[in-house]
């Protein structure tokens, strides 16, 4: 998989060089590249943004640089799924993650400001599939945070990034439930035990005690994932 991040902040988006995803890149599964929105200006001042028309606080990204950026961005390629966080598009989910996981390139352009002007999607749904994806209900200062997360939990899903396969299937939100409680070495920490049944090995007693566990934290924390 192809990844592409436009930014005005390239720099928020170092961490990608570490940990799994790090290692995806060196080994060539994930093919990641991250551009400064401003190379694709032409002024002095390298500008991205002006005032919105109608009024009104704050400033707008200019459509002229997202348009040469994008352009460039898709040359090579059929239709890339071009994603745009925004607090106002769709809410980002495990499925979302999964589905885009499948998908051979993606463009992540992240916006600032007040956002980007609105012609910008319509242009760009002549490039690729467009979607507007929100992290959660509450509001950032920008996509970078988002795409952050949202190339985390899709680039983990790529086969051959984690090393166990396994082990993404027992965590919170594959089967539609929160994941179990883990423990590990000392039995005994501060006087805390870890629950005996993990120290049984009778593998089938284990496996429907964690599933106990997954449905009493769902229904505590988050009853919604049982509706419907
Ligand atoms: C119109 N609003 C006004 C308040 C400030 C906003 C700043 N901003 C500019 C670009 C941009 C992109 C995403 C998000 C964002 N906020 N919350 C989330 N879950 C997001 C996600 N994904 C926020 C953003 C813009």
């Amino acid at each position: 998989m192809r990844i592409d991040v436009v930014s005005i902040f390239p720099s928020y988006f170092d961490g990608l060089t570490l940990s799994l995803l790090g290692r995806a890149r060196d080994s060539g599964i994930l093919d990641l590249h991250v551009h400064d929105l401003r190379d694709w200006t032409h002024d002095r001042h390298r500008t991205v943004d002006d005032t919105p028309y109608g009024g009104g606080a704050g400033m707008v990204m200019k459509p002229e640089p997202w348009g040469l950026a994008l352009d460039e961005l898709t040359s090579n390629d059929t239709r890339p799924t071009i994603i745009f966080p925004s607090p106002a598009g769709e809410v980002f989910t495990q499925a979302t993650a999964r589905e885009l996981a499948n998908r051979e390139h993606l463009i992540f352009g992240c916006g600032r400001y007040e956002g980007i002007d609105e012609r910008v999607f319509e242009y760009a749904a002549a490039l690729g599939e467009v979607r507007l994806i929100s992290l959660g209900d509450y509001v950032l200062n920008g996509g970078e945070v988002a795409v952050m997360a949202m190339t985390e939990a899709i680039g983990r899903l790529i086969p051959g990034v984690v090393g166990n396969p396994e082990s993404l299937v027992e965590e919170s939100h594959e089967d539609g439930l929160l994941e179990y409680p883990s423990y590990t070495k000392p039995a005994v920490w501060r006087d805390h035990e870890v629950p005996p049944i993990l120290l049984s090995g009778n593998h089938g007693a284990i496996a429907t005690w964690r599933r106990e566990q997954q449905l009493e934290r769902t229904r505590a924390r988050r009853p919604d994932l049982l509706e419907g």
